[in-house]
């Protein structure tokens, strides 16, 4: 169960979060002080939602699929507007990231959805580098950006962003550890990004892409062959093909996951229905994160919480978890020690303290 004391022991666990979408961090406060001071009108006489804090914190209890919460999203992430903005929206996240245990994060962000209201690329990742560098320094929390690229968008206009942040010089100097694929996955299949992925590859850039979270295991698999991709985000539909779990565990391809977010999305019915055990089971290397927090109920705590409440997992478990997600981190190897390290202390001192119990 999630008592008190092992909530303490999940929040005490160093954690790494690779799946959070830095626009999906907006809450409706946030989202409503920014868009009056940037003089955005939100459409609320299209949507009642938008009339206040409030009434749109209850439409995010009622996503019907990943669309009606991506129109949500689209919407809210445009009242971003100047540095500061992105500034705030990313330090906000690395705040609450770090007082709920987050060590690292490999954050996503969607430039796209900027730079199409006129937004320069330059804004938001100055932005955004500038609360890298605060969280390093007053949080103590290292952080990445991965550029996720539109699926409902032309692939153009994709090879164009990668284009441009290439040639800003973001991936040579690290200002960028990869690149991602997200919005709406059904009518879009990864075949479709095969000129982006060799693009990127060609480059030397990682890889990582939405797949089996709408869409079938088949498009997991896709993405392993056609795109090449390293890492995949959700894959939550990976049990439909058991040749494609052999081929998971074995590669230790790592699978950012997001339960809270499933739920709310409708893609399970309630946490009971998420695969833990069967991850486990299968030796799957995987990790536990947000998605978008603002909208889905909870950050990264709540979200091994709502596991916990449900599957009752040990405190070996859950270090076993924590390492994974180290081990499928894109940062460099003596982070990756530092981290194991601080894992296996946390792991040992609170194995005796709830034994005692
Ligand atoms: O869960 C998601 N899926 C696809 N695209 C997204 N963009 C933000 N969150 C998501
Ligand atoms: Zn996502």
């Amino acid at each position: 169960m999630c008592n008190t004391t092992f909530h303490s022991f999940l929040r005490a666990l160093p954690k790494c979060e690779h799946h959070i979408h830095l626009e999906g961090s907006l809450e409706p406060e946030l989202l409503f002080e920014l868009a009056a001071k940037n003089n955005i009108v939100l459409p609320v006489s299209e949507d009642p939602a938008f009339e206040s804090v409030n009434s749109l914190k209850s439409r995010y209890e009622q996503f019907k699929n990943l669309d009606d919460f991506l129109g949500y999203y689209y919407i809210g992430m445009s009242a971003l507007v100047d540095l500061s903005d992105f500034e705030s929206l990313a330090f906000t996240y690395f705040s609450k990231a770090a007082s709920q245990g987050v060590r690292h994060a490999e954050v996503f962000f969607d430039p796209q959805a900027h730079t199409s209201r006129g937004i320069e690329l330059a804004t938001l990742v100055q932005g955004f580098k500038r609360a890298q560098a605060r969280a390093e320094a007053e949080l103590g929390i290292t952080t990445e950006l991965i550029m996720c690229l539109l699926r409902h968008l032309p692939v153009p206009e994709a090879i164009e962003t990668l284009k441009q942040a290439t040639d800003a010089g973001y991936f040579a100097d690290s200002t960028l550890v990869g690149m991602g694929l997200d919005s709406s996955e059904l009518p879009f299949p990864p075949p479709i990004w095969t000129d982006l992925y060799a693009e990127a590859k060609k480059a030397g850039i990682r890889r990582t892409i939405h797949a089996g979270e709408e869409g079938p295991a088949e498009y997991m698999t896709q993405a392993l062959d056609i795109l090449d991709a390293q890492r995949i985000d959700h894959g939550l539909r990976i049990f439909e093909d058991d040749a494609l779990v052999s081929r998971i565990a074995k590669s230790k391809t790592l699978l950012t996951m997001c339960p809270l977010s499933n739920v709310r999305l409708r893609c399970i019915d309630s946490i009971k229905d998420f695969p833990l055990r069967k991850l486990l089971d299968a030796g799957i290397r995987f990790s536990i994160n947000s998605d978008d927090p603002a909208y889905f109920g909870g950050y990264i705590l709540e979200n091994y919480c709502a596991l916990q409440e449900v599957f009752n997992l040990s405190v070996a478990e859950w270090g076993g978890i924590a390492k994974g997600a180290v081990m499928g981190s894109w940062c460099a190897d003596q982070r990756k020690f530092e981290l194991l390290a601080e894992i296996e202390t946390v792991v040992q001192e609170w194995a005796i303290h709830l034994e005692e119990q």
